[in-house]
């Protein structure tokens, strides 16, 4: 095993005011960036790490910044503190032609005055050094590179940045680990590390356990550092020649082929994982109580959304019958078991190996909601309702819609979750419809933010799913 590498480092003040105009226009247009419509009039230094001290070929600064946005009309237009995001910043005298597409701009003033700063995780020298920091297991200045000890990493793997439309980064080493970066940071545990290695450590196959990850330390990230540290990234074996679960569904679809036995497996996966997330983490009952203020959650975001989408207006009523539904059941004195859960659960978080094999992937849960709510324990149909939910996107965003299709997947995913968890999710329709609601309510929003020409594929499920009894 390598001795853990520690290193002291100082950056050049005036670093981030340097790269404000620069980063003021980039950062709006990347994919990640989650305050989409709203300009960014600032930037606030969280962190700031020099991993190599600019020369004439390369420098690298790893930032943490927080972009302060001006709050929408009707908020008085006043700046709040913003969001915070993970920055690689590569510098150099120029950037050579293959790296064109990761440019950020040319700097004019300050300590890089006259280079040129660009998105660092497109080269290989930046990336080589963070598979290797997480090998050895470094220290460099607050940033803190841990693995874990049995599992080694390989040195040499060679890196590729993913191209795929993502809410973070990834970058694959020589097919064998991916690495993925988030990009928003909020400081405390992530699920995307603490379930996987709850999983992990339960001997759970069906998620792939983190071999290495990189932390924040508050102690390196300023005067009003919180008290917890910030989960930058996790290591983990790469699934080799994998699908994911939407893009095998389309292919079905486009060949006219069912996804049944598929739709089965994933719904045994999906059990495996619940019941292994039970085992290993703290279960609670939700009486009426619980179940209000869950309740109250989720009518607090249909009004939320139907504020931003008003084509939804038709329909609250009926979306709210889902919702008082559930809440009169807990008065009559139901309880459920609730459990941590995957939390954004769909087709494209499935991965199939060759051999057939499902993983699920991207523990994060809904990443625009707080990090203690996306913790909190919830129904394991939470996660049940997103794969339904990803059954009919499938199915409508062919032409035409095949509403069977998703049926007959939909039936199959709860006939095998039921075989592997021992409960049919159907046994319990009105919990059911009210996750369902609550879901396809999130993807308006969402697809009225990122995809509006996908609006109409929740709002048909809205429309399903406001009726009293949908089918
Ligand atoms: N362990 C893995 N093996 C193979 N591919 C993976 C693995 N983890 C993630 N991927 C690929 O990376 C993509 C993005 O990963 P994900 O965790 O969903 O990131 P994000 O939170 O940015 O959406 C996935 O859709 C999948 O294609
Ligand atoms: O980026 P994430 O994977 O964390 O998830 C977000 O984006 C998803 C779209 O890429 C979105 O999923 C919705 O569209 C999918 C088809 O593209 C469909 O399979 C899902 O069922 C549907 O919810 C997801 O909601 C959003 O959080």
């Amino acid at each position: 095993m390598s001795e853990a590498v520690t290193r002291t480092v100082t950056t050049p003040p005036g670093l981030l005011a340097s790269l404000d105009p620069l980063l003021r226009e980039w950062l709006p247009r990347q994919r990640w960036f989650a305050g989409k419509g709203r300009p960014v009039t600032g930037f606030a230094l969280v962190s700031a790490t020099e991993l190599l001290p600019p020369t004439a070929n390369l420098g690298l600064y790893h930032l943490l910044v927080r972009a302060h946005q001006p709050l929408l009309a009707g908020h008085g237009g006043h700046e709040q503190p913003g969001d915070c995001y993970q920055l690689l910043i590569g510098v150099r005298e120029a950037l050579p032609p293959r790296l064109a597409p990761a440019l950020i701009g040319h700097v004019t003033r300050g300590p890089l005055a006259g280079r040129t700063v660009y998105e660092a995780l497109h080269d290989t020298r930046p990336a080589d050094l963070l598979l290797e920091a997480l090998r050895t297991r470094a220290r460099i200045g607050g940033l803190r590179f841990e693995r874990v000890p049995h599992q080694e990493v390989r040195s040499g793997l060679v890196p590729r940045l993913m191209t795929a439309e993502q809410s973070n980064s990834s970058v694959v080493y020589g097919d064998t680990f991916i690495l993925k970066l988030l990009r928003r940071i909020v400081p405390g545990i992530n699920p995307d590390l603490e379930l996987p290695l709850a999983l992990a450590r339960e001997g759970c196959p069906r998620v792939p356990p983190p071999t290495a990850w990189l932390v924040a330390d508050p102690e390196g990230a300023g005067a009003s550092a919180p008290a917890e540290p910030y989960v930058l990234g996790v290591l983990q074996p790469f699934v080799q020649g994998a699908t994911d679960g939407w893009e095998l569904a389309l292919r079905e679809l486009a060949k006219g082929e069912d996804f049944v036995a598929e739709a089965r497996a994933l719904g045994r996966a999906t059990a495996e994982v619940h019941t292994a997330l039970a085992r290993a983490l703290p279960t609670v009952t939700l009486g009426h109580t619980q179940l209000r203020s869950l309740v109250d959650g989720m009518t607090q975001r249909l009004e939320a959304a139907v504020h931003a989408v008003p084509s939804l207006r038709p329909y609250a009523g009926g979306l709210r019958s889902a919702f008082s539904a559930l809440d009169q059941l807990a008065a009559e004195g139901s309880t459920w078991t609730a459990q941590r859960v995957h939390g954004d659960l769909h087709l494209g978080q499935c991965l199939r190996s060759p051999a057939g094999e499902w993983s699920l992937i991207d523990f994060e849960g809904e990443p625009a909601r707080p990090l203690a709510e996306r913790r909190m324990p919830q129904p394991a149909v939470r996660d049940v309702a997103g794969m339904l939910r990803s059954f009919d996107y499938a199915a409508r965003s062919v032409d035409p819609p095949q509403p069977d299709w998703a049926g007959h997947c939909r039936a199959a995913y709860c006939s095998g979750y039921a075989e592997a968890a021992g409960r049919d999710p159907r046994t319990d329709p009105v919990l059911l419809r009210a996750y369902e609601t609550d879901k396809a309510v999130y993807e308006v929003v969402y697809e009225a933010r990122h995809r509006p020409e996908w609006l109409p594929v929740p709002l048909a499920a809205v429309q399903r799913l406001a009726s009293p009894d949908p089918t």
